[in-house]
């Protein structure tokens, strides 16, 4: 590169079709700004403990990941986050209730990618924003008492809230990456990987396998500078079931398939079903029946069922984004189920336990 090319400032194209850039926060700075504070850190810490014990059979409860497929509302997300911790105070022996926080959204082609791209949601991408809104919210949710997931697409985004997180995901169409599974390796926190979109689960198993080995890899250290990371492998991951083109994989045959290919892969059997997605076929409605089908199973004796992933939000249905005024408390990505159906199914589900 010539020295020239070296001098251009920041926010400037070199050429008519370059990228342009605009500098973020190092992941250290914003943890400083919005910091977690030591009794929340300790929360964290026991809950991921507890995912960890139900992965490992020591814990009997069910794991249940639920609550929207996306945030986008502050307020509605907070009375979300408000309600299912009073739930879970009431079934806490039963199901450990995790909060579906999820702040970056994988789209098939194109679409909004997540609060933490585009809070405003109006493609004005102001992810200066984005992330601190999306921090801020997390700890809110962590000072309600709930253990908060997500899934980590960017891994250049992860650090700006790995720290308040007791479950990850890794999604359908990232599970066969490379960097992700080297992320993942990282992590100090349990993560499920998806199935493929496929819906085999093959490049699950091969995923989990790569990242709970150790690996060097490029990334970005807290301080924001390109660096060497090096990682230690990730013991406390999963398989989770989400179906695919060919349908949905969480029918007992479906699961009896997976186990096997676990134990092929020298991996121990745990499985969450993700009652949205393929196994539902993104029908909101729907996930009622995927979750009784999978909590029969598991009251059937089957102890490979660890967990249970549901898109709840306060209504029903899906709304889409740039049509006018937002309904609020309606997911804009895929449709979820109503508070009400949640908190009877979940309340239902307590009880037979
Ligand atoms: O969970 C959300 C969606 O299924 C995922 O982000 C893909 O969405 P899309 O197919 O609408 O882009
Ligand atoms: C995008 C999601 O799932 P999947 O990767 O299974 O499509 C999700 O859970 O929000």
């Amino acid at each position: 590169m010539q020295a020239s090319n070296l001098a251009l400032p920041l926010t400037q194209p070199a050429a008519a079709n370059a990228s342009v850039s605009q500098r973020l926060p190092s992941p250290h700075l914003l943890k400083q700004q919005m910091p977690l504070s030591s009794e929340l850190a300790q929360q964290v810490h026991a809950h991921r403990q507890a995912v960890r014990a139900i992965l490992e059979g020591r814990d009997p409860r069910l794991l249940v990941i639920v609550g929207p497929c996306s945030i986008h509302d502050p307020r509605s997300a907070l009375e979300y986050a408000d309600r299912l911790a009073a739930l879970s105070r009431e079934v806490d022996d039963k199901l450990l209730l995790v909060m579906r926080a999820y702040v970056e959204k994988p789209r098939t082609t194109v679409g909004w990618k997540g609060l933490a791209y585009d809070p405003h949601l109006d493609g004005s991408d102001d992810m200066h924003a984005g992330i601190a809104l999306s921090r801020g919210l997390m700890l809110g949710m962590l000072e309600r008492g709930l253990p908060i997931a997500t899934e980590l697409l960017q891994p250049m985004a992860a650090g700006y809230f790995d720290d308040l997180l007791s479950w990850a995901a890794i999604g359908a169409r990232t599970t066969e990456s490379q960097i992700h599974r080297e992320m993942v390796s990282g992590l100090e926190l349990p993560v499920g990987f998806k199935n493929g979109t496929d819906g085999g689960v093959a490049i699950a198993t091969d995923a989990m396998r790569s990242a709970a080995a150790p690996h060097r890899h490029f990334g970005m250290d807290a301080q924001g500078y390109p660096a060497i990371i090096e990682t230690f492998g990730n013991p406390d991951t999963h398989l989770v079931l989400r179906g695919g083109h060919k349908g949905p994989n969480y029918d007992a045959d479906s699961i009896a398939l997976a186990r096997q290919g676990l134990a092929k892969a020298g991996l121990a059997a745990r499985i969450m079903v993700d009652c949205s997605h393929a196994n539902s076929g993104k029908d909101p409605a729907r996930q009622p029946a995927v979750f009784e089908d999978v909590l029969n199973q598991r009251l059937a004796g089957d102890t490979s069922i660890v967990g249970v992933m549901l898109e709840g939000h306060l209504f029903d249905g899906c709304q889409a984004l740039g049509k006018g005024a937002l309904k609020y408390g309606v997911s804009i990505t895929d449709g979820c189920l109503g508070w009400d159906s949640t908190d009877a199914l979940l309340r239902r589900a307590a009880d037979q336990l």
